[in-house]
């Protein structure tokens, strides 16, 4: 059993605030990812559960044991950083054997977990050359190879991908993904700032702003049901338009009035005491679709087309004076800046956010 409990946990430099108490509850076995923007205190969380940063209050448990004040060798983890913190003297074998040997494990015993952790990393071919003579992605896998031979109960990823050029970032995450799925019982935690590596590792992703945690679920419910604004446009790309507007009608299905006189039914519920109070309407790019019928949600004029290939990317100046609304459609389309459109969506995609940015929709 190797579950993890962050109860109140707080991270203080002198008289600045980092962490603001986060209670987290981590199942065994279970691959967490925690994400948000830079400075949200994603690496010092990290560092604080795997002993390099000093707890300020609250407690950890690793393992049903408070761990505040164990020393990190002590906690069961192993950490693998972005830099790869390899010895640069040390062939691949003696740089994946190191911890074992400062552990006083028997020859045989490190001769065997090295040629497991290269054969499931596949550096068998590696283990005599020095770091200097391999690729990026290759030192990588050699750091994590270390860490999977202290068989760790634990396993720490503070964005390990983030020195690989884009195409080792993805061989290497799938590489992680069958390491997860080869380690069932070794809970791991992630750190990223990468979507795309979020969302496919994950069981359950946190999301955290300012030292705090706004949601914590699995991707997909994250994508379908952010609980807040800063969650619905933190997941997904390009973010969710959201679009201010004043409560017109309440009831089972509230309607929404914009600044240009337009109004939308939502399809979700609203007290009617919040009718007349401010609210942020929000859609993802790519649940809009074009239609040419009269039941649409809104009209508007493409300022920008931005074709990627495999979608097209339009920019539509409508119900907001600032910032076009984008639509994501599929493909190849035959649309010109200056064309005027027509949008609808599946009412159950539709966001509601309140005054104080929480959602409507429960
Ligand atoms: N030693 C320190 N002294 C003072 N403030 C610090 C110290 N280390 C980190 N911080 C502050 O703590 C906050 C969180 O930093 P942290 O590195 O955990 O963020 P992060 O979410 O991992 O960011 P990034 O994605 O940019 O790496 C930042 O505002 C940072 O400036």
């Amino acid at each position: 059993m190797a579950g993890l409990k962050l109860e109140g946990l707080k991270k203080s430099y002198g008289a600045v605030d980092v962490i603001h108490g986060v209670d987290l509850e981590i199942r065994q076995g279970e691959f967490i990812v925690f994400v948000g923007p830079s400075g949200c205190g994603k690496s010092t969380l990290l560092r604080m559960i795997a002993g390099l940063e000093e707890i300020t209050a609250g407690t950890l448990e690793i393992d049903g044991m408070v761990v505040n004040d164990v020393p990190p060798s002590k906690r069961g983890i192993a950490m693998v950083f972005q830099s790869y913190a390899l010895y640069p003297h040390m062939t691949v074998y003696d740089n994946m054997a190191f911890g074992l040997r400062i552990a006083g494990q028997s020859n045989d015993e490190i001769d065997r977990r090295v040629r497991s952790a290269a054969s499931i990393l596949q550096l068998e071919d590696y283990l005599d050359r020095l770091p200097k003579a391999l690729s990026g992605g290759q030192r990588q896998r050699v750091a994590i190879g270390r860490a999977i031979c202290r068989d760790p109960k634990v396993f720490l990823f503070d964005e390990p991908l983030s020195n690989l050029d884009a195409a080792l970032r993805v061989a290497t995450r799938i590489e992680i993904a069958k390491l997860n799925e080869s380690m069932p019982e070794t809970t791991m935690i992630y750190v990223t700032h990468d979507q795309v590596e979020a969302m496919t590792l994950a069981d359950r992703i946190v999301v955290l702003s300012k030292g705090v945690i706004e949601q914590v679920g699995p991707p997909m419910e994250l994508y379908d049901r952010p609980q807040n604004l800063f969650v619905a446009q933190f997941i997904g790309s390009p973010a969710m338009n959201i679009i201010p507007g004043t409560i017109e009608s309440t009831g089972d299905s509230a309607t929404i009035a914009f600044a240009n006189g337009k109004s939308v039914e939502t399809g979700i519920a609203v007290a009617d005491a919040d009718k007349g109070r401010k609210a942020s309407f929000g859609v993802r790019p790519e649940d809009l679709v074009a239609t040419t019928g009269d039941d649409f949600l809104f009209e508007g004029t493409v300022s920008i087309v931005e074709a990627l290939g495999e979608v097209t990317l339009l920019y539509v100046e409508d119900l907001t004076e600032d910032e076009p609304i984008i639509a994501k459609m599929p493909g190849h389309q035959q649309v010109r800046r200056g064309d005027k459109l027509r949008f609808t969506a599946d009412k159950a995609k539709l966001h509601l956010f309140d005054t104080a940015g929480n959602t409507y929709r429960r």
